[in-house]
């Protein structure tokens, strides 16, 4: 799986470019602000319509523009397809495969799978479960086009909910929809659980093997997934899921009524990280919690490549600088086999590393 070719238009601080990239690695560097994440973002945008920086697709337009246009050729499943979002302001966007519109991002992910690496990302670990989740979230939702229904079903109801508490003072009447919206916030939850579950059966078996490796092996990485309590297999039937999310909902019935705040549901999961035992948030030093963060994106790799059967298309932001030279070393020598982007400030020392097409940005332009 690569992208051959890029068209931006008014994308972030892109004017009008084109670009056509290398079947392997392609090494993008240019000083700090000049666009280097902008155009990783590009590529992420039209695998799954998600951005990994932003919820707010109007930030992605030009300052001065009103539309932008993204374009990337791809060859994916010995097959080559033309993937196109067009973003303007105040409407909905339109993204279409060939020609034939796309209803959400699940559709441009039957097409482009990435995974995408940045120095926030060594965070993952650190930083509360907001993260995890989102991480679990990008996955999943270019894996399973049902997850990203799911995930967009649940998002919309949540907000629902928390105005129908909000207001309820005001509006007691308020209060009639609300088993309603509860019943169906149960029954995609379950969805959530079910997959989230599956999908860190996997991870934590991958990511144990890179951090054990990575670490010469001397670290025993776990990650266990965790979500409501009531839920005692999320990897049984999602019916008993479902009911056992019910349950819990209505121990927190009063709660959610005197905080008015939806505190029952998966929108609170976590994945819990330990490195030899030890909880990896609190204990881990600096350089465990990179080897850390690092095997959860060569995991979140691998799995992409054993459901789609190629390897999907490595973005890594502006991280090799944050990595010691052995770490340097094992990434580069794991991810490669499919296509690589790699960001940096400086080309002299990837040059060494990597032989590839190198792209020099400045002011959102390839010199
Ligand atoms: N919607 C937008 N329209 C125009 N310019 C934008 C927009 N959003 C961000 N920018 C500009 O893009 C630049 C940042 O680009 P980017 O994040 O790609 O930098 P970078 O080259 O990766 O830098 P660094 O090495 O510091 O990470 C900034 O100058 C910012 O002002």
């Amino acid at each position: 799986m690569q992208i051959d070719r890029l068209l931006l238009e008014g994308f972030r601080n892109y004017d009008s470019q084109q670009l056509t990239f290398d079947g392997s690695c392609n090494v993008i560097y240019g000083e700090n602000a000049q666009g280097k994440t902008n155009l990783l973002e590009a590529i992420v945008y039209l695998s799954c319509g998600r951005s990994p920086r932003t919820h707010a697709d109007r930030e992605l337009i030009g300052f001065d523009r009103d539309r932008a246009r993204l374009v990337g050729h791809i060859q994916a499943r010995e097959r080559e397809f033309e993937t196109e979002i067009l973003l303007n302001r105040g409407r909905r966007r339109k993204m279409t495969v060939n020609g034939v519109a796309a209803k959400n991002g699940g559709d441009l992910s039957q097409v482009l799978h990435t995974v995408f690496f940045s120095p926030e990302d060594l965070f993952l670990i650190r930083e509360g479960a907001a993260a995890r989740r989102r991480f679990m979230d990008m996955s999943l939702c270019q894996l399973r086009p049902r997850y990203a229904e799911a995930l967009a079903e649940y998002g919309r109801l949540y907000e629902h909910k928390t105005r129908i508490l909000r207001d309820s003072d005001e509006y007691p009447q308020l209060l009639d929809t609300l088993p309603d919206f509860n019943h169906r916030l149960c029954q995609v939850g379950a969805v959530l659980i079910s997959y989230r579950a599956r999908y860190v059966q996997a991870l934590a078996v991958h990511a144990q093997r890179a951090h054990w490796e990575c670490s010469g092996e001397r670290e025993e990485l776990a990650l266990t997934y965790q979500t409501v309590k009531t839920v005692e297999d999320p990897l049984g039937p999602v019916q008993d899921i479902a009911g056992a999310l019910e349950e819990h909902q209505a121990r927190h019935y009063q709660a959610e009524l005197a905080s008015r705040l939806c505190l029952s549901g998966p929108h609170k999961d976590d994945i819990a990280v330990t490195v030899n035992g030890l909880e990896a948030r609190h204990f881990c030093s600096q350089g465990q919690v990179r080897t850390a963060a690092l095997s959860l994106k060569l995991a979140d790799r691998e799995i992409h490549k054993n459901a789609i059967g190629e390897y999907p298309v490595m973005l890594l932001d502006d991280v090799l600088s944050e990595l010691d030279p052995r770490r340097q070393e094992y990434v580069l020598n794991r991810i490669a086999g499919g296509q690589v982007f790699i960001t940096c400030c400086e080309n002299d020392r990837l040059d060494a590393l990597l032989s590839g097409r190198v792209y020099h940005i400045r002011e959102g332009r390839v010199l």
